[in-house]
């Protein structure tokens, strides 16, 4: 300051503090106008970040996902705007027919050209495999096909409505029963308190890991690398930073690599040809005809587990939190899928059953309805997308090349306009038919007045329910995520009780948004429940329950 008090001519009237304050506050106010600036008349609304230029990058770095779903929430009359970020744009879409036409424009705007970027940070591939998954990322009809087009093209048609579907759905029902019977067989009645989500992840983690892998899979040969695999779950965020990601996501980094090394010796001892299942055999062959080396090979299918695992948990979690905190809903929803149950001899004259997964999916509507609430309100998730030339949305936005777009799903799943004032409670009714009943409990019961529906037609935008994302990133395991779910879901609930560890009545947290919404968020704080056998009905050793479609 001395030095400025120098220099400053004698006609300025001002004190150098003053000068200083003034100066700031004009730099700040030319920064803040530059970054409110619309590259083009027709541009979205632009929000000015609150510190110029680099707020948003640290509001999303301080506060995760909730950063850009707060500022949609605020601003939820504006169905796109504009994030202005260092050298770029984000574009924030918050409406379902705007994101509609977002995911029919796939030609301009994808998430392809992103991916190899992203799973180089996340996965740690080398530099070579990098080259090779940035060729064609988004070939036209008739153009030359690179990796990522032929693996998501193979892994849409192999999970969709078919009979291999019905076969992994079937895998890994079987999976998840054996999963089941083996913890209802060592567990003692009324035993301590368990934290929910830590073990619908165990169970979850061993069969999925078991259905996809085989039996001599990683994790089955060594059970530490369960803890290996949600270290590297909860750090995947800090690995998308990537900066010095060995000392800054340490434990997620460590897991990676040994996950990844664990594979690898998977791989080449040929276990997936032996005992994998078909699509995993088929993916590292897709891998190979590309020119994948097998350590590249290892870390891509550490995605693939990824996949399978971490959305089925948290949604499973959420759902079974639901139906035992609300025995009325759960005493509904067990007699749903105990009228699909039917009884079925069996040769050692214990009493058996058999359901169709189909069943529980077509004629529980209440059970669905549940699942289908618990993912809306449980998924907060981004469908991501990079501008590949200038384009006019809808004939009225101008989007710039190079920059980024997000269909926000937390806003429109948090938009009252398009789910109603109890927006943010959790009402499956609300993915049911309207009934002529008069309160909660008959809307959702089977016994009383007219059945419930699931909600025909167009109810809803089809582009509103964001949970699998939407468009050409679709989610391709969504059929056989529900099948496997509701499965999981019908074994336990048939099977246990569950009653809060401390007071009277399970608690029901908040999701936490402050993270990087990866998949289904978790809760901000855990629950634990002390788990037993039910007394009536269907307990016992494992419920033999044999599965069809
Ligand atoms: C309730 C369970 C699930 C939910 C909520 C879910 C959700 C999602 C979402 C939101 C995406 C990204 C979509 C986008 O970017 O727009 C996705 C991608 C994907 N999901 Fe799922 N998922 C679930 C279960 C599964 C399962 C069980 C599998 C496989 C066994 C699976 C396989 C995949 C794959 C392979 C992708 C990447 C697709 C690509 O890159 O083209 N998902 N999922």
């Amino acid at each position: 300051m001395a030095a400025f008090s120098e220099i400053a001519p004698g006609w300025w009237p001002f004190s150098a503090g003053t000068t200083a304050i003034v100066i700031a506050i004009t730099i700040y106010f030319i920064a803040y106008q530059l970054s409110s600036r619309k590259i083009d008349p027709r541009e979205p609304p632009v929000i000015a970040p609150a510190v110029p230029l680099v707020g948003h990058l640290l509001g999303m770095a301080l506060l995760g996902g909730r950063y850009i779903k707060n500022l949609g929430i605020r601003n939820q009359q504006l169905p796109i705007f504009t994030l202005p970020v260092p050298g770029s744009r984000i574009y924030v879409v918050t409406d379902p027919s705007l994101a509609a036409a977002v995911q029919r424009a796939s030609r301009v705007m994808s998430f392809n050209p992103i991916v190899p970027e992203v799973t180089q940070r996340v996965l740690g591939l080398d530099d070579a495999t990098v080259e090779i998954t940035r060729k064609n990322v988004d070939p036209g009809p008739g153009e030359e096909r690179g990796f990522l087009p032929d693996i998501q093209d193979m892994v849409s048609v192999w999970l969709g409505p078919g009979d291999y579907l019905g076969s992994l759905s079937l895998d890994a029902a079987t999976e998840m029963r054996n999963e089941i019977a083996a913890y209802a067989s060592s567990t003692p009645v009324n035993s301590s308190p368990t934290d929910l989500l830590s073990w619908v992840r165990h169970l979850v983690t061993l069969s999925t890991a078991k259905y996809l892998y085989g039996p001599q899979n990683p994790i089955a040969l060594d059970p530490a690398l369960e803890c290996s695999f949600w270290d590297f779950d909860h750090g995947l965020g800090s690995l998308l930073m990537n900066i010095f990601p060995s000392i800054t996501a340490g434990r997620a980094y460590a897991g990676r690599e040994k996950l990844s090394a664990a594979l690898l010796a998977y791989l080449e001892a040929g276990r997936h040809k032996t005992s994998g299942s078909k699509i995993v055999q088929k993916r590292v062959d897709i891998a190979l005809e590309h020119g994948w080396a097998m350590p590249a090979i290892a870390r891509e299918e550490l995605s693939f587990l990824f996949a399978g695992i971490v959305n089925a948990t948290t949604s499973t979690f959420w759902i079974l939190l639901h139906l035992y905190a609300d025995p009325a809903l759960l005493a509904t929803v067990r007699r749903e899928i105990e009228s699909v149950l039917s009884p079925r001899s069996s040769s050692d004259n214990k009493p058996g059953y058999a359901l169709r997964i189909t069943d529980l999916r077509d004629k529980c509507p209440v059970l669905v309805a549940v699942y289908r609430e618990c993912l809306r309100l449980g998924s907060d998730t981004y469908s991501t997308r990079v501008v590949k030339e200038d384009y006019l949305l809808a004939n009225q936005y101008f989007l710039k090349k190079n920059a980024v777009i997000q269909i926000a799903g937390g806003v429109i799943h948090a938009d009252q306009r398009i789910w109603g004032a109890d927006v943010f409670d959790f009402n499956p009714k609300r993915f049911l038919d309207k009934t002529n009943s008069n309160s909660d409990a008959e809307a959702l019961n089977p016994d009383t007045g007219s059945k419930p529906r699931p909600k025909q037609g167009n109810a809803f935008h089809p582009a509103a329910f964001r949970a699998f994302g939407g468009g050409k990133t679709l989610c391709p395991g969504r059929h056989f995520a529900m099948n496997e779910i509701l499965a999981f879901v019908a074994l336990v609930v048939l099977q246990f009780d569950m009653k809060p560890a401390r007071g009277n009545k399970i608690d029901v947290p908040p999701k936490n948004d402050g993270v990087l919404p990866v998949h289904i968020l978790e809760p901000v704080r855990p629950v634990e429940v002390v788990i037993s056998k039910r007394e009536d009905g269907f307990a016992g050793d494992g419920l033999d329950v044999e599965f069809s479609m």
